[in-house]
């Protein structure tokens, strides 16, 4: 049986929408449920002048690559490159309700597009990011992992602003997160013994505590504690040499101490395909790397190949996941 996903097109005033309108053209290895606000996705159809069949999630299709549907609807239609804070909440409800039925095994993943974090701030609700938000409600502790075809860039700190960053590598953390990525590596990647690369914090690594202790006091020390309990470990790594392509052929994964250390190589590297996966959750979750766009919303110009890309990442994971 195929996989079932649900789908999020994310913000309605952003280039969500019409790429969840570009998926619907495509045949998928994976029967696809959107959450979300069904007049959002036919303007953006309606925009793109593509066609557009949705029909009720639980009844049957009566149209070829019909999309099936849970309607949760936003209050205010939008226009294109415009959010209103007032669709926050039916926002977020959809996300819920599509991870709730992943929790409860009626779906067997969640593919996500982008959401706008400031407008939901803005909206009444306190959101760093979606992955916080399917954490909190799982009640487990997960982490953010970036892919694509040339590198794997999992994430210490997510979106904390630089001024909190050292403080929040501490060896309780850092071990976390190891084992998390360790143990996805080995479950959800397959890697028998995954070799994964930490960086250091400070420049040069901290250059033997002369440019900061972080990887004296705490990186070093986590890592060695790590390397006891059998997980391959390589560094803490001076992160301006780290991605030089010689030195990334032996990792499987690299651990950025903060959002801006990894994702720009990354992105660099393959922005249109690469996807962001969360590790840890009870199920698979694959959303697009890229943000919303605002400034293309609506012009048919937005690139899909990252939920393309999400949506077959999360097919093959949540496939992996059924057959154990
Ligand atoms: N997965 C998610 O939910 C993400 C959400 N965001 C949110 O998106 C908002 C905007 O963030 P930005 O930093 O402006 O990043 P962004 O990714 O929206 O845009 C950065 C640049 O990439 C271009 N771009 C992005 N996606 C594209 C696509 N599919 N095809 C062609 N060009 C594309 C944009 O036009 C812009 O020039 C913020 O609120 C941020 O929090 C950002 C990253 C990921
Ligand atoms: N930079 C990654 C990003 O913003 C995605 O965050 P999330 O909403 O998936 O937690």
């Amino acid at each position: 049986m195929r996989p079932r996903l649900a789908l999020i097109a994310g913000e309605p005033a952003g280039i969500g929408p019409e790429l969840v309108v570009r998926a619907a053209q495509q045949d998928w290895d994976a029967e696809l449920v959107v959450f979300g606000d069904a007049a959002s996705l036919l303007r953006a159809a309606d925009a793109l002048g593509l066609p557009l069949h949705l029909h009720r999630h639980g009844e049957a299709a009566t149209q070829p690559r019909s999309l099936a549907i849970v309607d949760i609807p936003h209050p205010v239609a939008t226009r294109f490159g415009h959010p209103d804070p007032a669709n926050t909440a039916s926002l977020i409800a959809a996300i819920s309700r599509a991870a709730r039925a992943c929790i409860d095994g009626e779906l067997d993943g969640l593919v996500t597009g982008p959401v706008h974090k400031a407008v939901i701030n803005e909206g009444g609700i306190t959101f760093t990011g979606t992955t916080g938000l399917l954490a909190e409600q799982a009640g487990c502790e997960v982490v953010m992992m970036l892919a694509n075809s040339h590198l794997r860039v999992a994430l210490q700190t997510v979106h904390l602003p630089l001024r909190e960053v050292a403080d929040a590598i501490t060896p309780a953390a850092m071990m976390r997160t190891l084992r998390i990525v360790d143990t996805a590596l080995r479950t959800q990647f397959g890697l028998a013994v995954p070799t994964i690369a930490v960086l250091g914090l400070n420049p040069h690594a901290g250059e033997d505590g002369h440019l900061g202790r972080e990887e004296l006091d705490i990186i070093i020390p986590s890592l060695d504690h790590l390397r006891g309990e059998g997980l391959r470990l390589v560094g803490p790594l001076p992160a301006d040499t780290a991605f030089l392509p010689n030195k990334l052929q032996g990792f499987d994964a690299v651990l950025a101490m903060y959002h801006d250390q990894g994702l720009p190589v990354l992105k660099h590297a393959d922005f249109a395909h690469a996807v962001n996966i969360t590790l840890g959750l009870p199920y698979p979750r694959v959303a697009v790397d890229h943000g919303t766009a605002l400034e293309l919303a609506g012009q048919g110009t937005a690139d899909p190949s990252s939920l393309y890309a999400a949506i077959r990442t999360c097919t093959q994971l949540a496939a992996q996941r059924k057959r154990g």
